[in-house]
């Protein structure tokens, strides 16, 4: 069974492909002090509490923090006997490879999401995903990555003005019913909610008359969901975007002969 780990800058998910499902999904704050031991007695405490049968023989890796990566590494080593695949290290090989300027290190979750998303939908894409940034990864007709868009996330705009402006709470994201707002958590709340709507509505536009070409919009992270309320932005929202997409690129690797 394979062990699939997303590591984002916020939270860190874990789950299991059996080889025909993925059977059960942990979330853990994302934390580079955390050791091997510590996640290794808290994923099998979990395991064992939903009564699994895990036997985990390979490990893939996808990380946005380098620093988690070493735990991650020994975490596969020590405890499941396998050296991990980790996206994004030169030894972890791709299906196609991104397009960008020379040098460019680009997110091992954009690539992640790219492929995922390419196999399930086919070329000429934008996926969304609302993670600690908003990111948009423009797949090519190969299901390239060729670039894309960094926004910053919702959450963090919202702790950004609690952190920057004294006199402003801190407030969760929602969909307010109406634009202007008649006290302050509600005109944050619209602030964040429609600033957003219009944010993607605008950079998807843009991004489709850049490209040329009709795209279809996928939607992925943990408020997808509420951005897609009664607006038609998204073609498909997909939660497990990234867990699919870890699955395909270490199936690619065993095709490949690689790990
Ligand atoms: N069903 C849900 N409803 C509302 N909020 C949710 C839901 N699921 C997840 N969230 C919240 O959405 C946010 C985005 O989750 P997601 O896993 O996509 O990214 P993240 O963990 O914040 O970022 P990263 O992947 O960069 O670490 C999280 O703060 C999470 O608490
Ligand atoms: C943009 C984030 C933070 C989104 O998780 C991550 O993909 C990342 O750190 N990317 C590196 C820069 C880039 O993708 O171009
Ligand atoms: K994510």
């Amino acid at each position: 069974m394979l062990l699939c780990i997303d590591t984002g800058n916020t939270n860190t998910v874990f789950s299991v492909w059996d080889g025909e499902k993925f059977v059960g999904l942990w979330r853990i704050s994302t934390d580079h002090r955390r050791t091997a031991d510590e996640y290794f007695v808290w994923l099998s405490t979990l395991i064992s509490l939903q009564k699994l049968e895990l036997n985990i023989d390979a490990c893939i890796i996808s990380s946005t923090a380098p620093r988690v990566v070493f735990n991650l590494r020994v975490l596969c080593n020590r405890y499941f006997d396998t050296r991990p695949l980790v996206v994004g290290k030169p030894d972890c090989l791709l299906p196609v490879a991104p397009r960008v300027d020379f040098g460019t290190v680009v997110g091992p979750d954009r690539l992640v999401n790219t492929w995922g998303a390419y196999e399930r939908h086919g070329p000429d894409l934008i996926v969304v995903d609302f993670g600690t940034a908003t990111t948009f990864d423009v797949v090519d007709t190969d299901g390239a990555y060729v670039g894309g868009v960094i926004a910053p996330g919702v959450n963090l705009s919202l702790e950004a003005l609690h952190m920057g402006a004294a006199s402003l709470p801190h407030v969760d994201v929602t969909m307010p019913p109406k634009v202007i707002g008649t006290n302050t958590v509600a005109c944050i709340q619209s602030g964040i909610y429609w600033g957003y709507i219009g944010l993607v509505q605008g950079v998807v536009d843009k991004i489709r008359e850049e490209r040329g070409r009709p795209m279809k919009v996928i939607a992925t992270g943990g408020l997808a969901p509420l951005f897609d309320q009664g607006f038609d932005l998204f073609d498909a929202i997909e939660d497990d975007l990234t867990m699919h997409g870890l699955r395909l690129i270490h199936d690619y690797n065993k095709e490949m002969g690689n790990g």
